[in-house]
C-alpha cells in the first residue's frame, strides 16, 4: 500500500514535470529541477548540474500541482475571529510554533495590533497531510500532502476592497460568524462578494465557547439568509480550539483545486504591492496559467515594463525563495522594481515575448472620502511629502494631490476608503514616519454642474465659489446602499436617525424572531461622520452596519463659510445640504468658541453662506494684569495704563492672526 502510493506519488510528479518540459516556450524550464524531490531531481539531473543559479529552498514546488493546492479566504464580519482563527490554522500546520507570543500572526502593521483590527490582507502558504475518509493508511508520510493558501482579510468595511482582491485568488471560502452574534452586516456583505464571486462557501461557526452561544440559532440564519445546509456548517472555537480538526479537511474535501493551465503561457494576477527597504518593491502574485522560474523575464501588461524575476517564492509565513512558481500557487516576486506606481494591482504578469489575453483584474479602488493633510509646522512640507510617498508605497488605495490653503499653507488633497481608512492613514503617517499633520474635515466628493455646462467634481468645498448659487446649476451628491442588522426592539429609533439622515427605505425583514435587518439608500456626507457611532449608541451597540456604494443623486446644497476675525479659514469650508445649514453653522460656531483657546485678543467666530452671516460667537480676549505692579497709588496712572491696553488689543485684533488647534478641525469633523 505505502510503496503503491509512493509510486503512484513520484509518477504524478515526473508526468507534470514532463508535462511542463515538453511545452517549450519558458526558456527557464530547466530549473525546476531545483526544486525537485529526490524521484524527479533523478530525471533532470544533467539539466541541474548545468544551471548557475542554484536555490537553497527546502520547499520542492513541485511536489504540488493543482490538484494539490488550496487557495482559501477567511471572510466574516468584524472581530468574529478570522485572524485567532488563522493562527490557530497556521499552528495546526506548524507553520508557526505555538504559542509564538504573538496573537493575530498576520495582523503584522503597529496600527493593526493597536487597534485589533486587519487593515491588509495577509496570506501564509501551509502544508497539511490530509487522511481522506476511508484512507487507513497506518504511515502518516504516505498521505498526500496538500500545498494551502490561506489569505486573512479585513473586516471594516472600509477595507472591503482588500477583501474583493484577495476572492479573486481564491476558489473558496471560509465563513466565518460568531456563534453569539450571528450573523451580521458585513456577515451579508462578504458572503455575496464570495457568492458573486462563485466560490465555495464553507460556513464556520466560531466562538461556540462563548455562554452565549447559540449555534443552532446561527445554523437557522445561514439557511434563511443564505440558503447554506445548516449540516455544512463546522462549529469550532479558536480561542480553545474545539473543532478545529475540522477546519482543513473540510478545505480540501469541499474547496476545488485552482483551475489553471500548466501548459499555458504564464498570466499572473498582481494582488498586491509593497515596497521593502532591501528588496524593492516586493508584488505578490495568483499564478493563473503556466510556470515562472527565478531568472525569468516578465512583463507587466499596464505599464508595459519588463523586469527579471530576481527572486520568487511563498510567504511561509515570510518570504521563502522557492525559486518556481507553478500553476494554482500564490506566491510573490522580486523584480528590482523600484516603485509601487509601476505595480498596478490587478495587472496581469506575463512572459516577455509571450502573447497573452490580460487578466480582468480589478475595479479600481473608489475613494469615498478627501480630507486636506497639512504639516502641523509649516516648515515641515518637504519632510510630510517625503513620509507620504513612502507610506503610499504600501498603501497605494490612497489618493495624493498638492493643494494650498491660505489658513495652513502647502498641503495634500487626500482620498480615502472611508473615515477609518483615513484614521489608519494618519496615525501610520504619525507612528511609522514621524510626521506631525493637521487633517481638515473630510469631504465627499460632490459634482457641480455650473452655468457654463460644464460638470466638476470637487473634492474640496474651498475650490467652490463662496456664493455657489450664482453660477450652480445643479449639484448631485454620493449615495450609499447601507445594510443594517439590529435586535427588532430598536426599529423605532433606528428608523428616526435614518429619516433624520434622508435616508429612503429599500427593504426590511426579519432574520429570525429576534433580530431585522433593513436596506437605505443614504447620502455618503450623512454616514461618513458619525452615523455608526450614533446607530451603535442607539441600538446599545446591537446594531451592525455595512454599506457599498451606490448613484449619485440630485441635492440642494450649499457651501458654508466659517470665518474668524471675519477672514474666511478655507480649510474649514464644508459643503451642506440647504436644509441643515442653519442648525450645521450655529452649533459649529458654538464648538469651535470652546475648542479655540482665548489669545491676547478678542477672536470673532462667524458660519456663513454666501454674504450672509448665519451665525456669530465671540471670544473674549485675555486680560493681562497690567496694573500688576501698581500698588495703591494714583488713579490717573491706572486709568491711563488700561487704555494703553485697550489701545493695543484694537491693534492686534487687526493684525493678529488665530492659533487654530488641530482639536478645531476635530470638532468641525464631529458636527458637520
Ligand atoms: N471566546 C472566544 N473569543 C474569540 C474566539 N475567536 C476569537 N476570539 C476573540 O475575539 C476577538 C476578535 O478576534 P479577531 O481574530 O481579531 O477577529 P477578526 O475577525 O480577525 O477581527 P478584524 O480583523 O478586526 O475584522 C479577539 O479578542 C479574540 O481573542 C473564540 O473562539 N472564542
Amino acid at each position: 500500500m505505502g510503496f503503491l502510493s509512493k509510486a503512484s506519488k513520484s509518477m504524478r510528479q515526473s508526468n507534470y514535470l514532463s508535462l511542463l518540459r515538453n511545452f517549450n516556450f519558458n526558456p527557464y524550464i530547466n530549473r525546476i529541477t531545483h526544486q525537485c524531490s529526490s524521484v524527479t531531481s533523478a530525471l533532470f539531473c544533467s539539466q541541474s548540474r548545468q544551471s548557475s543559479t542554484r536555490e537553497k529552498s527546502t520547499i520542492d514546488l513541485s511536489e504540488y500541482p493543482p490538484e494539490l493546492v488550496r487557495n482559501f479566504s477567511i471572510i466574516a464580519h468584524v472581530d468574529h475571529g478570522k485572524s485567532t482563527l488563522a493562527d490557530r490554522l497556521l499552528e495546526l500546520t506548524g507553520t508557526i510554533k505555538k504559542g509564538h507570543g504573538q496573537p493575530q500572526y498576520l495582523d503584522k502593521l503597529q496600527v493593526e495590533r493597536e487597534r485589533g483590527i486587519t487593515v491588509k490582507a495577509q496570506t501564509a502558504t501551509m502544508f497539511y497531510k490530509h487522511r481522506k475518509s476511508g484512507n487507513d493508511c497506518d504511515d502518516e508520510k504516505e498521505l498526500p500532502n496538500f500545498l494551502l493558501n490561506l489569505i486573512d482579510t479585513p473586516g471594516h468595511v472600509d477595507f472591503s476592497y482588500e477583501v474583493s482582491r484577495s476572492l479573486a485568488a481564491c476558489q473558496g471560502v471560509l465563513l466565518v460568524v460568531d456563534a453569539a452574534q450571528g450573523v451580521q452586516a458585513q456577515t451579508v456583505a462578504n458572503f455575496y462578494l464570495a457568492f458573486e464571486s462563485n466560490l465555495t462557501i464553507v460556513p464556520v461557526i466560531n466562538k461556540i465557547d462563548q455562554p452565549t452561544a447559540d449555534p443552532d440559532r446561527v445554523k437557522a440564519q445561514l439557511k434563511s439568509m443564505f440558503d447554506l445546509d445548516p449540516s455544512d456548517a463546522l462549529l469550532t472555537s479558536a480561542k480553545t480550539g474545539v473543532g478545529l480538526e475540522q477546519v482543513l479537511p473540510a478545505v480540501i474535501e469541499r474547496i476545488p483545486p485552482p483551475p489553471g493551465r500548466s501548459n499555458s503561457p504564464l498570466r499572473m494576477l498582481l494582488l498586491d504591492s509593497y515596497y521593502d527597504e532591501y528588496k524593492g518593491v516586493i508584488c505578490h502574485v495568483a499564478v493563473v496559467d503556466g510556470v515562472l522560474y527565478k531568472g525569468g523575464k516578465i512583463s507587466f501588461a499596464a505599464t508595459g515594463q519588463s523586469y527579471e524575476a530576481l527572486d520568487i517564492g511563498i510567504m511561509h509565513p515570510e518570504l521563502t525563495p522557492t525559486g518556481v512558481l507553478l500553476t494554482g500557487q500564490v506566491g510573490y516576486v522580486v523584480s528590482g522594481m523600484r516603485s509601487t506606481k509601476d505595480a498596478r494591482v490587478g495587472d496581469t504578469i506575463y512572459h516577455t515575448r509571450s502573447i497573452v489575453e490580460p487578466l480582468p483584474g480589478f475595479k479600481p479602488a473608489k475613494h469615498m472620502v478627501f480630507s486636506g493633510l497639512y504639516p502641523a509646522d509649516g516648515s515641515d512640507f518637504e519632510a510630510l511629502n517625503h513620509a507620504i510617498e513612502r507610506l503610499t508605497c504600501n498603501d497605494a488605495s490612497v489618493s495624493i494631490t498638492k493643494e494650498t490653503s491660505t489658513a495652513l499653507g502647502l498641503g495634500f488633497r487626500c482620498g480615502f476608503l472611508g473615515l477609518l481608512h483615513m484614521d489608519v492613514f494618519h496615525q501610520r503617517l504619525e507612528q511609522e514616519y514621524g510626521a506631525h499633520v493637521i487633517s481638515t474635515v473630510p469631504t465627499v466628493p460632490y459634482i457641480f454642474e455650473y452655468s457654463d455646462g460644464s460638470k466638476l467634481e470637487v473634492q474640496n468645498p474651498a475650490s467652490l465659489p463662496s456664493n455657489p448659487k450664482q453660477r450652480v446649476m445643479a449639484c448631485w451628491e454620493p449615495t450609499v446602499i447601507a445594510t443594517i442588522i439590529i435586535p427588532s426592539e430598536y426599529m423605532g429609533p433606528v428608523i428616526t436617525l435614518v429619516s433624520e439622515r434622508r435616508g429612503q427605505q429599500l427593504e426590511y425583514s426579519f432574520i429570525d424572531s429576534q433580530r431585522a435587518f433593513m436596506k437605505y439608500r443614504l447620502p455618503l456626507r450623512e454616514i461618513v461622520v458619525d452615523f455608526y457611532n450614533v446607530l451603535k449608541s442607539i441600538t446599545s451597540g446591537y446594531a451592525s452596519f455595512d454599506y457599498e456604494d451606490s448613484d449619485y443623486q440630485q441635492a440642494d446644497l450649499v457651501k458654508l463659510d466659517i470665518l474668524l476675525n471675519g477672514q474666511p479659514v478655507d480649510a474649514m469650508a464644508t459643503i451642506v445640504h440647504n436644509m441643515k445649514a442653519y442648525r450645521v453653522g450655529r452649533e459649529l460656531a458654538e464648538k469651535l468658541k470652546k475648542v479655540i483657546d482665548r489669545q491676547m485678543f478678542e477672536i470673532t467666530i462667524q458660519a456663513a453662506i454666501g454674504s450672509k452671516i448665519i451665525a456669530r460667537e465671540t471670544i473674549s480676549a485675555m486680560r493681562k494684569n497690567v496694573l500688576a505692579k501698581c500698588y495703591g497709588g494714583d488713579v490717573t496712572r491706572k486709568r491711563k495704563l488700561l487704555e494703553k491696553q485697550k489701545e493695543g488689543k484694537k491693534r492686534m485684533k487687526r493684525v493678529g492672526s488665530v492659533d487654530i488647534p488641530q482639536e478645531a478641525f476635530n470638532e468641525l469633523l464631529k458636527n458637520s
